[in-house]
């Protein structure tokens, strides 16, 4: 469907896409995940054929977005983050203006037109000019006009910034829909919208890729290295040296305990490694009680974290 391969994207000496390759399988949700200055907008860019590149390729169905871009470029609906609308049209004029722009089939536009709008659920505004449509139905209609003549990717970048809560709702609901027929890549610094609606994640960090798997393995993966906290009844010192006698334990770290006489700690066990019931075993037999012991569950938001600490470059 979309196969990036080595994409190089430089601004004078500034390496914004470096060396990037990818590629997007038909009827999934991708999430397009960094943090800000990650190269995430100059990607969609460049796949979109708004943005040429400094070298590599990008191919969508086949066709080479620099040597076909128009062949290439019917197959992909976008949605930029600043949807480019046009305020003085009604919503229904906007849709005929992009359909004869995308060169859909004259006799179809019509057609193509209501469904985008039923499809967005804006046909009860679609003779209202767009400067008076609230920010989360501008939104739908730049949605509409990336869905127009059914292309097989869309591709939306950061498509909640600035909407109210229910409104972001709203929205994500319509992205699960759009994924049923469509592929989508959804590019977004918002670690709860990638984690909500993708069923894929990539992520990128200072123009690289640095993780590329389904939601759930990219968690399971980085939780690979367990963590456990645990609360010991008794003196901390003796507790302390009995957890790090555990051969897996690879690091014991003291914790501020709530309660008195109890000492508190996190512990972090080799990769793969499941060591509460060594945990178990050790205080048992040294007659010391454990009051708590849970491992830790990592979020998405840990495993970007790791894998992007030193964060955004702008
Ligand atoms: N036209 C430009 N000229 C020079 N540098 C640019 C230009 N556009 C982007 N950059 C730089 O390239 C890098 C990648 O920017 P890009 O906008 O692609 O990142 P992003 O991941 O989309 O970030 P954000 O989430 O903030 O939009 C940044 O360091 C940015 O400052």
């Amino acid at each position: 469907m979309i196969e990036i391969n080595n994409l190089v994207k430089k601004y004078g000496d500034h390496v914004a896409v470096d060396n990037l390759s990818l590629t997007v399988e038909p009827g999934r949700i991708y999430g397009f995940l960094g943090p800000n200055g990650a190269g995430k907008s100059t990607t969609m860019n460049i796949i979109t054929g708004y943005l040429g590149a400094t070298s590599g390729e990008v191919k969508i169905n086949g066709y080479d977005i620099f040597a076909q871009p128009e062949e290439a470029k019917k197959c992909v609906g976008y949605l930029p983050e600043l949807p480019p609308l046009y305020m003085d049209m009604t919503v229904k004029e906007y849709l005929n203006f992009v359909a004869d722009l995308k060169k859909l089939e004259r006799s179809l536009r019509a057609n193509y037109v209501k469904e985008a709008m039923q499809t967005t659920k804006i046909l009860d505004v679609q003779n209202r000019m767009i400067r008076n449509l609230s920010k989360g139905y501008r939104q739908r209609v730049g949605f509409a006009q990336a869905i127009l003549g059914y292309p097989e990717v869309i591709i939306l970048d950061e498509p909640t910034v600035g909407l109210d809560p229910k409104q972001i709702i709203e929205i994500r609901d319509l992205i699960k829909e759009l994924g049923k027929k469509h592929t989508i890549i959804l590019s977004s610094h918002i670690l709860s919208e990638i984690s909500a609606v993708c069923d894929h994640v990539f992520i990128i960090s200072k123009g690289k890729l640095v993780a590329s798997d389904s939601t759930e393995n990219l968690v399971n993966l980085m939780s690979g290295a367990q963590e456990i906290e645990l609360t010991i009844k008794g003196e901390t010192e003796k507790a302390k040296q009995l957890l790090k006698e555990i051969p897996q334990a690879v690091k014991v770290e003291e914790k501020t305990s709530q309660e008195p006489q109890t000492s508190a700690f996190l512990v972090t066990a080799e990769k793969n490694c499941d060591i509460r019931e060594d945990i178990f075993h050790q205080f048992a037999n040294n007659g010391m009680l454990i009051l708590q012991m849970q491992a830790v569950v990592k979020s998405l938001e840990d495993v970007f974290l790791e894998l992007t600490q030193e964060g955004g470059q702008k």
